[in-house]
């Protein structure tokens, strides 16, 4: 069975679940550590310290961009040169304490996409994940064009940033990034993505809730934090829209059944 690719809705709903004290029982710092770690170290599979130290991260409102400041850090003690591009910093402790620690390892915070990619070997887009919808708005609008005109390497967090989540990269407008760690499971958008590197990342997920889920999830190996979704091989064969017509069937079954339990969980 395939890995199950999923809609806006059932990404919320299963990170509500996560959340829940009768479901997952986490709390959202811990997702938000271990979101990050795995960002972080799929990086490490595919961009080495040695051939790509100076790393910038693009960081946004939302939790896709505390998944950043936590790869800053881990980044940081593998041994890359961090920076972060945080323009809207929400007064929250979640927010305060993770800057906090990036600064306590000295990580830059500047002030515009542009000093941000200066002297970068690789940029993490953690700008925005499952909850982005319309129309990008300021102050994001200069990092979102800086990531299309860029040639330097592109990793994007769960969901490359200002694609719609579900219908993918809207008539090629979005950037393509290099790689893509999806978190807990690929989102439908994703299946326009045809960069050389795909990655699950975000090992939190019970058996019990990949089942209830139908999530087909990967077994991460040994005591990795994410695992390889393909090959650029499989890429060249199963890329974009010709994997969004193979998918489109298994979809359409799957939609009625995803969207019966979604409507449990939000009960
Ligand atoms: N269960 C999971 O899979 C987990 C997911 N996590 C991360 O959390 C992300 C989802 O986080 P959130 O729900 O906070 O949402 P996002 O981080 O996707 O973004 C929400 C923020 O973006 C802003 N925004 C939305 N559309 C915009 C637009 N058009 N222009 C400008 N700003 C816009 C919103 O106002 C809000 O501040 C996931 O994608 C993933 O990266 C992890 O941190 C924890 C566990
Ligand atoms: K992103």
């Amino acid at each position: 069975m395939a890995i199950k690719y999923l809609t806006q809705r059932a990404a919320q709903a299963i990170d509500v679940e996560l959340m829940s004290p009768t479901g997952g029982g986490f709390s959202f710092e811990q997702l938000v550590e271990l979101a990050g770690l795995s960002v972080a170290q799929a990086i490490t599979k595919e961009y080495s310290k040695e051939s790509h130290p100076r790393v910038i991260i693009f960081s946004g409102p939302g939790n896709n961009g505390l998944d950043g400041l936590v790869a800053a850090r881990h980044l940081s003690h593998f041994g890359y040169q961090p920076k972060v591009y945080y323009p809207k910093r929400p007064d929250k402790p979640v927010n305060q304490g993770l800057m906090k620690q990036c600064t306590e390892l000295d990580i830059p915070f500047v002030d515009s996409p542009e000093s941000g990619l200066h002297d970068s070997d690789l940029i993490v887009d953690a700008i925005f994940g499952f909850s982005f919808s319309g129309e990008v708005r300021q102050p994001f609008v200069s990092a979102i064009q800086a990531l299309k005109n860029t040639t330097i390497p592109i990793v994007s967090v769960d969901i490359p940033s200002a694609w719609d989540v579900e219908k993918g990269n809207i008539r090629g407008e979005g950037f393509q990034p290099s790689m893509l760690v999806s978190l807990t499971a690929p989102k439908e958008g994703a299946k326009d993505f045809n960069g050389k590197h795909h990655y699950l990342g975000g090992r939190f997920i019970s058996r019990k809730m990949e089942e209830k889920w139908g999530l087909n999830l990967p077994r991460f190996p040994g005591t990795d934090q994410c695992v390889r979704l393909n090959t650029q091989s499989e890429n060249d064969t199963t890329s974009g829209k010709t994997r969004r017509g193979l998918d489109d069937k298994n979809d359409r079954m799957d939609r009625h059944f995803m969207d019966n339990v979604v409507s449990q969980a939000f009960s």
